[in-house]
């Protein structure tokens, strides 16, 4: 029997539960009808080929289907057979539904926008350990926000200097030291120097506030190195991994998920590289599926964004929290993570639009307070506490200073 591209096209067709549904936007090439578009788009990201091809029956239950094409929304959306997919393994489900296509001639532009992923794929795959729930089980942050900061300058400090930083950071209220998205093991601030002396002013900033605190480490290398950063982070009692997900790749990220079950450790998901893929609204990945993978592949947290509120390009920040949070065949949620320009004097809009139930990372934020960081946490921490109770921060300057001097400074300006 022979296939060619029209043979992915039946908009009669009704996807089965266990097919995984993408949406994509396209833009047709000039001399490409919608239809002979949609027909491309399921066969290359499936089993077809420009070529007719002559195949065995059995073949074709692999093939996907485009069955749903909406011109005036520029949307069409595809099925996805399960068996067309390795359980379990991401890497070999994107080289299907964000591969080739991308760069497809028959396309001017395509976007992979949403999946509606079935339990027959999401049963392979482990999903968080922890999620929202690290800000009871591992922090004393259940009933707010988590708050987290990174020392800035990103990097050139020494591991001495980390730590310092971070004491500083935990005693004025922060829950979080997390390591930038560029700090991995450089000579100025080696890997392990920088989690030893970071955990001892850990242990330190515990027994002076009666709180617990904890270091998202930044674990992100090539390869097997990676792995045996993550053991070394739970061998010195540390409760977190970062890593960089988009940087390292998927298949990287489910080995240290592996990894993590094995050590009982949670993951803060960076996103460094994300806008390569999402931020040309008519073509890529949207953040939205980029964040569907990350819970799939089992991160706790993710940055998604500060509704806009911050200083980086922001895509559906609310929409994806939700899908975050939201049940999907039993998976754990993600705690979202809310970074990027954020300053004490943003937080009341900041909760407004994304809820308590986030991570704040403030770096700028914190370190660029005017009596440094201690007053900068206490400021963030402050605000946090203030909007919670419904009070304007003004209202909290008696108690807390530092907010004051940290509203004088910044206002409520979103910096740029
Ligand atoms: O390097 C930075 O810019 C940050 O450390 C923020 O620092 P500031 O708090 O000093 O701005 C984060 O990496 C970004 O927020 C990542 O972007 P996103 O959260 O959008 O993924
Ligand atoms: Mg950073």
């Amino acid at each position: 029997m022979g296939i060619s591209y029209e043979d992915f096209l039946d908009r009669e067709y009704e996807p089965l539960a266990s097919d995984l549904r993408c949406r994509f936007s396209i833009e047709p090439a000039a001399d490409m009808s919608w239809a002979d578009a949609a027909g491309r788009v399921a066969s290359e990201s499936s089993n077809g080929t420009w070529a007719e091809l002559d195949v065995e029956g059995s073949v074709t239950d692999l093939s996907a289907t485009a069955y749903e094409i909406d011109e005036s929304a520029g949307i069409v959306e595809v099925a996805y057979p399960e068996a067309l997919f390795e359980p379990g393994s991401m890497p070999q489900i994107l080289s299907c539904i964000a591969g080739n296509i991308m760069g497809m001639k028959a396309v001017d532009r395509i976007r992979l926008l949403d999946c509606e992923w079935p339990a027959a794929v999401v049963d392979a795959f482990p999903g968080p350990q922890y999620g929202s729930a690290v800000k009871s089980e591992i922090l004393d942050a259940g009933d707010r926000p988590a708050l987290a900061t990174v020392p800035k300058p990103k990097v050139g400090l020494s591991s001495e200097q980390h730590a310092e930083v971070g004491y500083e950071a935990w005693v004025g209220g922060v829950d979080l030291l997390k390591d930038d998205e560029n700090l991995t093991d450089q000579s100025f601030n080696p890997f392990e120097d920088r989690l030893t002396e970071s955990l001892a002013q850990r242990d330190r900033a515990e027994s002076e506030t009666g709180e617990r605190k904890s270091y998202l480490l930044n674990v992100t290398a090539p390869g097997g190195e990676m792995l045996e950063r993550v053991d070394l982070a739970a061998e010195h009692g540390c409760e977190f991994v970062m890593v960089d997900v988009v940087t390292t790749g998927w298949a990287a990220v489910q080995q240290v998920r592996q990894r993590c079950e094995r050590h009982g450790l949670a993951i803060h998901a960076h996103r460094a590289m994300h806008a390569a893929f999402d931020r040309v609204p008519s073509h890529g990945v949207s953040m939205r599926v980029i964040a569907q993978i990350a819970r799939l592949c089992g991160v706790d947290h993710i940055h998604t964004g500060t509704a806009d509120l911050g200083k980086l390009e922001n895509e559906d920040t609310v929409g994806i929290n939700e899908w975050l949070r939201s049940d999907r065949h039993g998976l754990s949620d993600v705690l979202p993570v809310a970074s990027g320009g954020l300053h004490p004097g943003l937080v009341p809009e900041l909760l407004d639009r994304l809820g308590e139930e986030i991570m704040i990372q403030a770096g700028g934020g914190i370190h660029g307070h005017p009596d440094g960081t201690r007053a900068g946490a206490r400021a963030l921490r402050g605000a946090v506490e203030a909007t919670q109770d419904g009070r304007p921060l003004e209202a909290a300057s008696a108690e807390y200073p530092e907010l004051a001097t940290a509203v004088d400074k910044w206002g409520t300006a979103t910096p740029r």
